[in-house]
């Protein structure tokens, strides 16, 4: 589908790359370990250098796996270049990789100094130590305790200097980056090959500080026969932006209706149809409250306007509204439209009628919820609205805090106690029987929990597993709010870089399905159109961000520097 775009993968994926260019291509695994070692030697001495630092000491802790291994090699490079270097090896000998007894000896023959794990306990960290962290990597397999919490505990307490972690900092999930109990907490991380998707998603990329990536030869991956589930874009990808044509009228380019607002939310159908506006669609059309009519046409006169009485919706004005439908290419339905009978009948309406690409988002996802909970049969236990009420998007900050907590990992407890994916499954199979196929649906995660009746904490340690439950069986796209917004449809999967936490603020979801709907409109396919959308949405809010900060950015300013992120020099 996509020329430029990034990879990112997980465990599993990148042991399968591994092996395949081993067994597959007849690359000798020691030869890629040596590639290994050496970018995390480079990426050390060019450190070392810049800082024009004399008593640097250089510890490298290792594990008794491959990671070790090549923190070994790496320690071996180092000392041969004449640094002061010290191996220590914190791993259990019993389990020791090959490879690892390999590169030890090896050590042992350049006579590079060995610790072990008791002699840590007493290894002075000064402010002269540099840390190369080669404990785990991706094959950390089980939480950490004991001895090895405390040395990552002492790791992270005492290196006031720099730590390098090799391929993951240890510890870290390299498929969810969450620590698993402990770990470590890099200034840089050399990862090889390719992103792994934990060093990306949050908490895990403030574990990880800077990522470089290493090139150390593995296959290209139509030579060893694999694809990979998830990708994110880069501004270079702004390409796949649909092309406008020279020769164009407004009718050349399609008709977005944007269903939103409320008496007391105006600004929702504003941010909505000015960004769809902004992003390639030829004509908006907004249907809103009647109390919306004067500001709409003051703040945004471009916009065609259809208002409706939130008191009262006759008849003749149902058939009205189905009219309007009709006359739409792309629908946006949900921004601001409240939790009301009306717009509950509105979103049926729309539901029946539509023919077109759909994007749901805010009130229209809960009110999704509500038919879902009347749907599946009242004799089983019901999502209850005061656990999973939707509110305020979720700042993941706090959630970052809230998912290593006690708190969190007893929900998670619970909900793998009382709560069975079958109950998710059934959720999503009745989402499908009501919803056109290819519809996007533009949650955060508390509307995602209030869909799918599973806790907000669950869904954000789970995050890309939870993905996988709303897309299986049927042609949805999901596109899941959060810092590291994902995008999922049965085909492909896409995990978004750009943004910052100034975005979490009012309307910018607004914007967004705004967005998506204009590159619809502009002859993008719905999958693209929501990736790249939610990419473009981001790349605008690092902009707006990088003028005004964090604090200040607000969903109009995402708009205004929608067309510097869109402009492709
Ligand atoms: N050809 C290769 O095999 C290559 C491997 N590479 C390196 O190899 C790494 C993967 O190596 P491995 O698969 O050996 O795995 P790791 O070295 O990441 O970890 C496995 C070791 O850690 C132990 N372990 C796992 N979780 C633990 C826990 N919670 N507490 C205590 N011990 C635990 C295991 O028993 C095993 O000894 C990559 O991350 C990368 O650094 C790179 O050199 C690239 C090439
Ligand atoms: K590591």
């Amino acid at each position: 589908m996509v020329i430029y775009m990034k990879y990112l993968v997980s465990s599993c994926e990148m042991k399968e790359i591994d092996e395949r260019t081993i067994e597959g291509m007849g690359i000798p695994a020691i030869v890629l370990m040596e590639h290994a070692a050496m970018k995390v030697a480079e990426t050390v001495e060019a450190y070392l250098k810049e800082q024009k630092c004399a008593n640097q000491r250089i510890l490298v802790c290792c594990g008794t796996g491959n990671n070790g291994a090549d923190g070994i090699a790496a320690a071996r490079i180092l000392y041969g270049k004449g640094y002061e270097v010290t191996i220590s090896i914190v791993g259990d000998m019993k389990s020791a990789s090959s490879l690892f007894l390999q590169q030890k000896e090896i050590a042992e023959n350049f006579s590079v100094p060995i610790i072990s794990k008791l002699d840590f306990a007493e290894y002075t960290i000064d402010e002269n130590t540099i840390l190369i962290d080669a404990i785990f990597g991706i094959g950390l397999s089980r939480e950490v305790t004991g001895i090895y919490k405390d040395i990552i505990n002492k790791i992270n307490t005492s290196v006031k200097r720099k730590v390098f972690s090799v391929d993951v900092p240890s510890g870290l999930s390299s498929d969810n980056g969450f620590p698993q109990g402990a770990a470590v907490k890099a200034d840089v991380t050399i990862s090889f090959g390719y992103s792994k998707i934990g060093l990306v998603m949050y908490p895990g990329c403030e574990y990880a500080g800077k990522v470089e990536i290493a090139d150390i030869g593995f296959a290209p991956l139509g030579k060893i026969g694999m694809s990979l589930k998830y990708h994110t874009f880069e501004r270079e990808d702004l390409i796949l932006l649909p092309p406008r044509k020279a020769y164009s009228n407004k009718g050349s380019y399609k008709k977005v209706l944007v269903v939103a607002g409320s008496a007391t939310m105006s600004g929702a159908a504003f941010f909505s149809a000015k960004a769809a506006y902004m992003t390639g669609a030829g004509l908006v059309k907004v249907i809103t409250s009647e109390n919306n009519r004067i500001s709409l046409q003051t703040s945004l006169p471009e916009a065609l306007l259809y208002t409706y009485k939130e008191e009262e919706l006759t008849r003749n004005a149902l058939d009205l509204l189905a009219e309007e439908i009709k006359w739409a290419d792309v629908c946006v339905i949900g921004p601001g439209i409240g939790r009301s009978e009306i717009s509950e009948k509105i979103l049926t309406l729309i539901l029946e009628n539509i023919e077109v690409p759909l994007i749901i988002d805010g009130d229209a996802i809960w009110l999704l919820g509500q038919k879902l909970n009347s749907l599946i049969d009242s004799s089983r236990e019901k999502v209850k609205e005061e656990d999973f009420s939707p509110g305020e998007p979720v700042n993941h900050n706090i959630l970052a805090e809230l998912s290593v907590s006690k708190s969190a990992d007893k929900s998670i407890q619970k909900f793998a106690d009382n709560t069975n994916e079958n109950k998710i499954e059934e959720r999503i199979a009745s989402l499908k029987g009501i919803l056109p196929a290819k519809t996007i649906l533009t949650p955060h995660l508390k509307e995602l929990s209030y869909l799918l009746g599973v806790p907000v904490e669950v869904i954000q340690k789970e995050l890309l597993h939870m993905a996988d439950n709303c897309i299986k069986e049927n042609n949805l796209i999901f596109t899941i709010k959060d810092a590291r917004t994902v995008v999922a449809s049965k085909e492909h999967q896409y995990i978004n870089m750009s943004g910052n936490n100034g975005m979490a603020t009012g309307g910018s979801g607004d914007v967004l399905t705004g967005i998506i709907a204009g590159l619809i409109a502009g002859g993008l396919t719905e999958f693209l159109a929501a990736a790249l959308g939610v990419y473009l949405h981001g790349l605008a809010g690092d902009y707006a961000c990088r003028e005004l900060g964090e604090y200040s950015l607000m969903a109009s300013d995402i708009i205004k520097y929608l067309p510097e992120a869109m402009s492709l020099e």
